[in-house]
Parts: structure tokens; C-alpha cells; sequence
């Protein structure tokens, strides 16, 4: 009989207990002889043969079925004449840390592996039927919640005249009081409610007439904001998506289905005309319930709105979204990317999509627990092995990859020379792309249906062009999709044309890469190549996103972005309602501080001044203004100008704090700061979220 290889495997311990492990002999006999017996459960390698404990043993054709569970997901394989693979590794901690060893475990063969296959295509249709079932039993019962707050549905002759069902998910968020009618209106979700057949009966017209209709039901009704001063055009969006293709196959699956049941099949596939309103939809009404005024100018009380007004629901527009950041906080923050990859997936979440992000694993995280799933990608001709590990939180999977690369940066996560940065941007993206096919989250991987990628600022730049020159020209994912978030556009992952050999890719994707400019010369530019490969770049403002079309603003990429216009978007920010809200704040709660609300921040308030200014040792007084300063420290957030302005800041009467890192010069002009101004200026060089109570 021929050796067909080695099969080594790792099983979880009993004290964690999540996969178990079963071996089977094709026949008692050969089990016998094999010395395996059937086991089951965490203790798997009390039981059976060595080959648990040592990992490894030679295997010979119809010697041995194995069958195991990781984390929920069964897999089984036999090794008549197979082959190895090296796609999941069970991993043992009963030896202590086998942290690197790697499990080759499958050995599959002709019928034995169809049988396999066969057996886990029938489970994951079953998985997916349920999910199905949850995701439309959520939607539902948040609707009833929902519409039950809102209170009795008081308009519903003018619904009847929109949709003429009163049942419909759009009757449910159209047919509320006047005030949220008039949200969305004002707020594009209007769009989100009408956007998708299967959330509007089948039967409401969306012409342009109809929609006019829509228009002029809002003006009678005294609904006089100006969309199109704010940039806003909700009605568009209702066009975009409803191509003549979708809008048949949506009204066939509208027969079929429940008006609340989300998509998640083939047919469901983003096509481009639908990314483009559902980065509106949902991205945008994501940030807009945290920033409402932001467009307006006015302020952002955006708690109590999205109490009163709870965020559109996906509905049948839900998504798999995998949110892919070189930061997250609050694990890992330099910066405004990590307090954005931390908070948007749980805006997004909430509306109903499946969310995962995608971020290294710096640290020691107590939360995530190892996946036991390693992987080699080669990269400037090294084997870099990465590791997962997850967490669920908030109804978000967080993702964390685990590499020797990543381990320990701390804060220090853009250090290091240009070419160690560029590899572990690399890894990063080669893996990521990889994701939703081999990491399980809750027991199911994301796989490529109504999949988007979500990458930010240069660093997973390269995603979007991984998923087309692997995937999509190849004819795979091909209706996956990838947004590209700008936060910064100053860093743009620049180096000399050298570099294109550590990216990976074939030889006319250079192109895209090059890019001259007066500064740098003919150079090789990462954000260049994102740009033009993603399907929807958007950035952190309406403001930003003009910004970067000037030559100032745009810093040697305008003219790139000129060109994609068509796929830009500003967005405003959102905030994590929790995280930083005072009446809440964790922060505000002793040392004299206190939480304060709308309510009392007139007196609240004053005393948390107070309680900083003793903390700082400034003199106690609520008639001097106190100005504050926290931001990285670098040129392009102006702290230059505060350098210039302080003679004459601090000839008034005035008080001051700053708080910054980044680059030498200007954290030593802050300690500079303190020492010449004691008086009236305090400085800290360093990066809290707390201080100075910290
Ligand atoms: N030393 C320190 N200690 C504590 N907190 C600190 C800190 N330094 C910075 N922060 C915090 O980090 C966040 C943003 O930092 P920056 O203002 O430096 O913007 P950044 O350029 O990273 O943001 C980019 O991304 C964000 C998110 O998209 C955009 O809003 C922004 O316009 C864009 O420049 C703020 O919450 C700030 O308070």
C-alpha cells in the first residue's frame, strides 16, 4: 500500500473543549490494527493512538477516516489516494504553547472527499437557511420595536399611497409620525426605505413620477429643507439600483419570498450600481445618526436622536462587510482610523449586516480566543506564517491576525523601515483578502455573497487591488466588492519602483502603481493603485472630499482623484455614542469630575473645568476660557499655527492644555510650551484617552 502522506493534527484541550475530535477506522479491523479508537469530546487525546499527541504519523491509502469539529464546523476526511492540503490545523495546548507547529491534516481522496464535501455543502446549506430565518426574524421583531416607539402609525392614507401595503417593511418606516418621515427625507435613509423592491411592495411604482410623488407628499407637508444645498439627492439612489435587471429578478424573488427576507443568495450579489447606493445607504446613515447637524453646521446631539429614531434596518439590502484597518481601538489607535474601524462596524451591525474587521494582533487581547487556523504567505520570497484570532462583540466578529511581524508594536504600528512596513502591508492585505473563505466566525466562513471589502487609508490599499488581480480578473468574487475609506491621504505608502517586486503582482499592474509628482519624482505610490482599482472610494467629510480634489488638499493624488470622481463620496464621521459621550464617560466620574447631560451641562460642566484645572494646577476659574488641543503632532493639523499664535494666546486671558505625539520637533515645542507659559499653558507629550485624570 502507497504512502499518501502525513497526516498531523492538534486538538484542543478539554479545558477549552472546543473541537473534538473523532477517528475512525474505515473498518473495526483496521481501527484495531491502527490502534485508534473512536473518540469524542475536548478529551480526544486522552483516547486513540499517539498520533494526536505527537502530530504526526504516516498514513497509507483506506487506512483512516477523520472527522473533527473546529469551533463548531465539521469537517471530515479519508485518505484513500488523496492528497495533503494544509488549509486547517487543530491546534493541542496539552503540550504547553505549540504556537508556529501546523497541522497538514487533510487527506482527501476521489469518492471519500466528495462524500466530504457533499457533507459539508448539505450543513452549510442548513446553516444558511437558519441564518436566513434569524436575519428576517430580527428584521421583523426590530420593526415591531421600532414602530411600536415611534407610536400608532397615524398617516396611513398617505402610505397606502405610497406603497399600498400597508404590511411592507417601507410602510413601517414611512408611515411614522411626521418628524421621522421628515428624517428621511432629510437624511437619505429615505432612499434605504425605498431602495430595494423587497422592502417596498411590489406594486409601488418607482418612477420618476412616483418619486416626484413622494417629493411633493414631503413639501405639503410643510418638508422645506433643501436637499439640494446639502449635497443630498435621495431620489437618484431609488434609479440607480433599480436596473431593469434587478428590478424583474427582485420582483420574482418578491413573489417568493417574505418582503422582509434578506437576500442572501447568488442572485443577491453586488453589482456596481448597488454598491454605490448601499455605501450611501449605509455607510453615510451610519455617520449621519452620529453627526446629524454636521451638513447644517448644527451641533451634534446625536444620542438622543438615535434613541428616538433608531437607525434604518438593512433590510433585504444586507450585506456581509468586512472592515479591513491597520488599527482598531480600542486595542490598537494613532489616530482617527482606530476610533473609526472600532466604532462604524457597530453602526453597521446594528442595521443588520454581517460584520467582521479585519485587524492585527499587536497584543495580548484577553477577548479573542486563537482559531487554531495558520496560514504562509510568502513575501519578498520569505514564508510569513499569520494565525487568527476572534472575538464577538457588539454583533461585530473582530478578527485578529496574529504574526511575528505584528507582535508587540504597541503604539508603534507604522515603525520600522519602508521596506519591513511595506511587507507587513503585504501580509496584511494577501491575507485579508483571503478571509472570508477560511475563517469561521460563530461556524460559518463570510464566503462571497453580497460580500464588500471595507479598506482604510494607504496601508490596505492594497486590498482592492489583491481582490481584482487574484480573484476577479481569475473570474472569482467576482461580485465582491471593495470601498476604499481615505482618512489621510498625506500618507500615501510611497517608495522607488523597486518595490513594485515585494507587492506580488503581475508585471502590467506597475502601471498602476507609478506616479510622478514634483516631490517625489516618477515613484512607486500604494494609494495610487487603491484608488484606481477599489469600486468606491470615500473620505471623512464632504469637506475632505473637496479638499483632496485641489493640488494643496490633494497632495501629489488629485489628480487621480479627479479622474474617479465619479466614485468619491464624502461621508461624515460618526462617534462611538459610548465611548464618548459625557453623560456616560467613564472618565467623568471621580476626582470632582462629574457626567453631564443637555440637561445640566450648565452646572455640570463648570464643575468638571474646575476639576481639571485643579488637576492641572491652573488657577480654579470659570470666567477664563480654556482652550484645548489633542491631535497628532505633525504640520498637517496646524500645530505650526499654534506655534506662531501663542505669544499673542498667551497675552490674553486665557488658559491652555495640549496633548499630542508624533514627530520630535513638535513634541519638544510642546514640552517648550508648558515651561515658557506655566502660568497659563499645561503640555503633555503622550497618547491617553483619559488624561490628565490618568
Ligand atoms: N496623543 C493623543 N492622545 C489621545 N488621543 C489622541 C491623541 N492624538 C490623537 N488623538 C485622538 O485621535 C483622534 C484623531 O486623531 P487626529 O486628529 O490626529 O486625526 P487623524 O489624522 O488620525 O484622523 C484622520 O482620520 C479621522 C477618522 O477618519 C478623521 O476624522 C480625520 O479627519 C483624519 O485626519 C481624535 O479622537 C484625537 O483626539
Amino acid at each position: 500500500m502507497a504512502s499518501v502522506g502525513t497526516l498531523s493534527f492538534f486538538a484542543e484541550s478539554a479545558a477549552t473543549a472546543e473541537a473534538s475530535l473523532l477517528l475512525l477506522g474505515k473498518t473495526d479491523a483496521r481501527r484495531k490494527k491502527l490502534g485508534f479508537s473512536a473518540v469524542r469530546g475536548g478529551g480526544a487525546l486522552d483516547h486513540g493512538v499517539n498520533i494526536s499527541k505527537t502530530g504526526s504519523r504516516r498514513l497509507f491509502a483506506g487506512e483512516l477516516w477523520v472527522s473533527f469539529s473546529l469551533n463548531g464546523l465539521r469537517r471530515r476526511c479519508g485518505c484513500d489516494r488523496g492528497r495533503v492540503s494544509r488549509q486547517f490545523g487543530v491546534r493541542s495546548s496539552v503540550d504547553g504553547d505549540r504556537e508556529g507547529e501546523e497541522a497538514e491534516e487533510e487527506v482527501i481522496s476521489g469518492d471519500a472527499a466528495e462524500d466530504a464535501l457533499q457533507e459539508v455543502i448539505e450543513k452549510s446549506k442548513k446553516v444558511l437557511a437558519r441564518q436566513k430565518d434569524l436575519l428576517r426574524q430580527i428584521v421583523e421583531g426590530k420593526e415591531v420595536v421600532s414602530s411600536i416607539k415611534r407610536g400608532s402609525i397615524n398617516d396611513e392614507q398617505e402610505v397606502g399611497s405610497l406603497s399600498g401595503n400597508d404590511d411592507s417593511f417601507s410602510s413601517l418606516n414611512v408611515a411614522s409620525s411626521g418628524k421621522v418621515l421628515e428624517d428621511k427625507f432629510s437624511s437619505r435613509k429615505v432612499a434605504a426605505s425605498f431602495a430595494h423592491p423587497t422592502a417596498v411592495d411590489t406594486s409601488v411604482d418607482l418612477s420618476s413620477e412616483a418619486v416626484g410623488d413622494v417629493k411633493s407628499k414631503a413639501s405639503s407637508r410643510g418638508i422645506t429643507r433643501d436637499l439640494e444645498t446639502e449635497g443630498i439627492t435621495p431620489y437618484a439612489d431609488v434609479d440607480i439600483l433599480h436596473s431593469p435587471r434587478e428590478s424583474s429578478l427582485q420582483t420574482a424573488q418578491s413573489k417568493i419570498m417574505p418582503s422582509l427576507l434578506p437576500k442572501i443568495n447568488e442572485s443577491s450579489d453586488l453589482t456596481d450600481d448597488r454598491l454605490g447606493s448601499l455605501t450611501k445607504i449605509n455607510l453615510e446613515s451610519a455617520s449621519d445618526d452620529a453627526d446629524p447637524g454636521a451638513a447644517n453646521g448644527e451641533p451634534n446631539f446625536a444620542a438622543t436622536e438615535e434613541n428616538e429614531n433608531p437607525p434604518p434596518l438593512a433590510g433585504a439590502n444586507v450585506m456581509n462587510i468586512i472592515l479591513v484597518a491597520m488599527e482598531c481601538a480600542p486595542w490598537s489607535k494613532t489616530g482617527g482610523l482606530g476610533d473609526v474601524a472600532g466604532a462604524l462596524p457597530k453602526a453597521l451591525a446594528r442595521r443588520g449586516h454581517r460584520v467582521m474587521v479585519v485587524v492585527p494582533r499587536y497584543g495580548i487581547y484577553p477577548e479573542a480566543k486563537d482559531l487554531g487556523l495558520y496560514k504562509r504567505y510568502k513575501i519578498a520570497g520569505q514564508d510569513m506564517e499569520v494565525n487568527y484570532f476572534h472575538a464577538s462583540i457588539d454583533g461585530v466578529d473582530f478578527v485578529f491576525m496574529e504574526s511575528p511581524d505584528f507582535r508587540h508594536r504597541g503604539n508603534n504600528i507604522y515603525g520600522g523601515g519602508r521596506v519591513d512596513v511595506l511587507k507587513r502591508m503585504v501580509l496584511f492585505c494577501k491575507a485579508a483578502v483571503e478571509i472570508p473563505w477560511i475563517v469561521p466566525c460563530g461556524g460559518v466562513c463570510y464566503g462571497d455573497g453580497n460580500l464588500v471589502f471595507i479598506a482604510n487609508d494607504w496601508h490596505t490599499a492594497l486590498l482592492p487591488v489583491y481582490l481584482k488581480a487574484y480573484y476577479r480578473d481569475n473570474g472569482l468574487m467576482k461580485y465582491t466588492r471593495s470601498v476604499l475609506v481615505i482618512h489621510n491621504i498625506a500618507h500615501q505608502g510611497r517608495g522607488p519602483l523597486e518595490d513594485f517586486s515585494i507587492v506580488d503582482l503581475p508585471d502590467h499592474y506597475l502601471d498602476l502603481f507609478k506616479l510622478y509628482d514634483p516631490v517625489g519624482g516618477e515613484h512607486f505610490n500604494i494609494f495610487a493603485a487603491g484608488l484606481k482599482t477599489t469600486d468606491r472610494v470615500v473620505t471623512v467629510s464632504h469637506g475632505y472630499a473637496w479638499e483632496i480634489k485641489t493640488s494643496e488638499g490633494g497632495w501629489g493624488l488629485h489628480e487621480i482623484i479627479n479622474d474617479n470622481d465619479w466614485k468619491l463620496q464624502g461621508i461624515v464621521n460618526g462617534i462611538d455614542m459610548t465611548d464618548w459621550n459625557p453623560e456616560v464617560d467613564i472618565h467623568l466620574k471621580s476626582d470632582g469630575y462629574t457626567n453631564f447631560s443637555l440637561d445640566n451641562f450648565q452646572t455640570k460642566k463648570p464643575q468638571c473645568k474646575a476639576a481639571l484645572q485643579r488637576e492641572l494646577g491652573l488657577p480654579i476659574r470659570n470666567d477664563v476660557p480654556m482652550i484645548g488641543f489633542i491631535g497628532r503632532l505633525d504640520h498637517q493639523k496646524g500645530v505650526d499655527l499654534i506655534a506662531e499664535a501663542i505669544p499673542w494666546i498667551v497675552s490674553q486671558d486665557v488658559q491652555m492644555v495640549l496633548l499630542g505625539t508624533g514627530r520630535a520637533d513638535l513634541e519638544e515645542m510642546l514640552k517648550k510650551f508648558d515651561s515658557e507659559y506655566h502660568t497659563k499653558v499645561r503640555s503633555w507629550v503622550g497618547f491617553s484617552d483619559k488624561w490628565p485624570t490618568g
